[in-house]
């Protein structure tokens, strides 16, 4: 499975501290992560393809791998109290985790309910066909 890891500089403490506490299970998998998340995890010792950074188009690099079909899970730990200066990226990136129902975590709770959810293991992304949505009726 290919997995992108993200956090917003306030929350890279906590993603790093999650990722080391799943380090097992993630280094199972091919792992790629934004410029500066991915320097930290790299410093922790994982084998990860770093990405450009966020702001200069890091999540921009991650949305068009999804609509390649070759991210299956995003883990983004989005800062809600913060404004950046990329928020139409991350907007983006967002919408296309939706556009291709990607699971996407945006904090530690819903990243603890994915990574230990029994579909985690062999889990299989499928792309969903949005003809069958349009114009539907109730
Ligand atoms: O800004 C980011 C996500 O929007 C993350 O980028 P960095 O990992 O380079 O800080």
């Amino acid at each position: 499975m290919n997995i992108a890891l993200v956090a917003h500089d306030n929350l890279k403490l906590d993603l790093i501290d999650w990722a080391m506490f799943n380090k097992g299970t993630l280094q199972k998998h091919v792992i790629y992560a934004t410029g500066t998340t991915g320097k930290l995890l790299q410093e922790k010792g994982f084998g990860i393809h770093r990405l450009k950074s966020g702001p200069l188009g890091g999540d921009q690099q991650i949305g068009a791998m999804i609509a390649e079909g070759k991210i299956d899970i995003l883990f983004f730990f989005v800062d809600p109290m913060a404004a950046q200066p990329h928020e139409p990226d991350i907007t983006a990136l967002r919408r296309i985790c939706d556009t291709y129902r990607i699971p996407i975590a945006t904090n530690r709770q819903t990243a603890d309910f994915i990574i230990s959810s029994p579909l985690f293991d062999g889990y299989i992304h499928e792309m969903p066909d949005w003809s069958k949505y349009q114009n539907r009726k109730v």
